[in-house]
């Protein structure tokens, strides 16, 4: 059965294409600066066991050139792995926000699209192009379902304590404000994969989701307690561009002291803060650059980075009553050791040991990064948000 994954981002799409059962993609794409003039397509294909890739350099205005591309790709002459889009029996699609609407796999109809539409001011960067990329899947993928897998679900199952809001109740009944928690496909299946490596169901873990949005979420059990985001993807950790938790005084105060509209105030916290406000970069490898060459905004940004994950790891320490495992993941978190030193060191007396020697080894699948004798294992695990989609589309398909 294909099913073919899209996950849009606020300038990005990547997509795998499976043939379930099987869990290997045949077919790996990543579309980037969507929207700006440089932007590429890297795609790849794994057939009988060879690796080919393309990478083209193109504009790419929109979401429905990119994703005609990907089309053309998949059905390609020589790269093609398949041969025409009715191929395609389901569509996956990740969407970052739910709302308390949808608490799971959803398939796309008309209503549901209607639904999606109100939660664009929820996740300003997300939802919308999210939607923008089922449209277009929907006039290339006509033989498919549609459905759409929410980062929001996995967090259902924490406590009213964990996601309610100390303001008036009514807020939370008549306009369902309340934390949501996002990443919730990632941090499932890389909770479910410890869980699996470490042979033990009932661990106690800490995710650690570090790529472009950043968010950390404490899981007993297979279900997440408590995570880092709230009701947008804006709190907890800082991130690429957003400034995770801040005093929402400052708001009051850009708004009433400086005269900012709300919108500009959002276009600040969500697009122009975070690392890239810090240090004039949002990608890691470029502040890593930046401080090897001195740079002091980017070590004190590198330093608040981690400090913040370090805080959080104490407070999700009290929330699950110990650690078994914490696992660092996403771009980030798979790719930068001195993040992971940074964030783990000093917390030896919560039985936190990092292995500095193997932390700056690379090899690919589960590292464990912590040394031989930690009661806490530190381990890496690459996400798959993607594979995730996947088995949970296949599941529903296969009845
Ligand atoms: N080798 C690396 N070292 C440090 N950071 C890296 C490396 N490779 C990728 N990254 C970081 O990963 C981030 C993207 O992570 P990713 O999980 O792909 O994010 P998203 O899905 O949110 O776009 C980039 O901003 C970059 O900072
Ligand atoms: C929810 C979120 O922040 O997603 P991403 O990391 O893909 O931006
Ligand atoms: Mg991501």
């Amino acid at each position: 059965m294909n099913i073919f994954v899209i996950n849009s981002g606020s300038s990005s799409i990547k997509y795998q294409l499976f043939k379930m059962p099987s869990t290997s993609p045949v077919c790996v794409g990543l579309v980037e600066r969507v929207g700006y003039g440089d932007a590429s397509i890297t795609h790849k294909t794994y057939i009988n066991g060879e690796e080919k890739s393309v990478t083209h350099t193109m504009p790419i205005p929109d979401y429905e050139t990119g994703l005609n591309e990907v089309n053309r790709l998949l059905s390609d002459p020589e790269l093609g792995v398949i041969k025409d889009t009715s191929e395609i029996i389901a569509v996956g699609h990740r969407i970052v926000h739910g709302g308390e609407r949808f608490t799971e796999l959803t398939q796309i109809t008309p209503e549901v699209k209607e639904e999606l539409k109100l939660t664009f001011q929820l996740a300003p960067l997300h939802n919308p192009s999210a939607y923008k990329g089922i449209e277009v899947a929907e006039t290339i993928f006509t033989n498919a379902v549609q459905l759409a897998v929410f980062d929001t679900a996995f967090h259902q199952t924490r406590p009213a304590k964990a996601y309610r809001f100390a303001l008036p109740v009514s807020y939370y009944k008549d306009y369902h404000i309340r934390g949501y928690g996002f990443h919730g496909t990632s941090h499932k299946y890389v909770s479910e994969q410890a869980v699996a490596y470490l042979n033990k169901p009932d661990a106690k873990l800490i995710s650690i989701h570090l790529g472009n949005g950043c968010s950390m979420t404490a899981i007993q059990n297979g279900q997440s307690l408590d995570t880092s985001m709230g009701f947008g993807p804006l709190s907890g950790l800082i991130m690429g561009t957003r400034t995770g938790d801040i005093d929402p005084t400052v708001i009051f105060y850009l708004v009433n002291e400086l005269g900012y509209s709300i919108d500009k105030v959002s276009d600040l916290v969500n697009k122009q803060s975070g690392m890239l406000g810090l240090t004039g970069f949002s990608d890691m490898r470029d502040i890593t650059k930046a401080i090897n060459e001195g740079n002091e905004d980017a070590k004190l940004a590198y330093d608040m980075y981690a400090y913040r994950i370090k805080k959080f790891i104490g407070s999700y320490a009290a929330v699950l009553n110990g650690i078994d495992a914490i696992i660092f993941t996403a771009g980030v978190g798979e790719n930068d050791a001195q993040v992971r030193q940074l964030s783990c060191e000093d917390m030896q007396y919560m039985g936190i040991n990092i292995d500095k020697d193997v932390n700056y080894t690379r090899s690919p699948g589960i590292r464990e990064i912590s040394t031989a004798d930690s009661p806490v294992k530190i381990l890496v695990i690459p996400t798959n948000e993607e594979l995730e989609i996947a088995n949970q589309c296949y599941a529903r398909l296969k009845g």
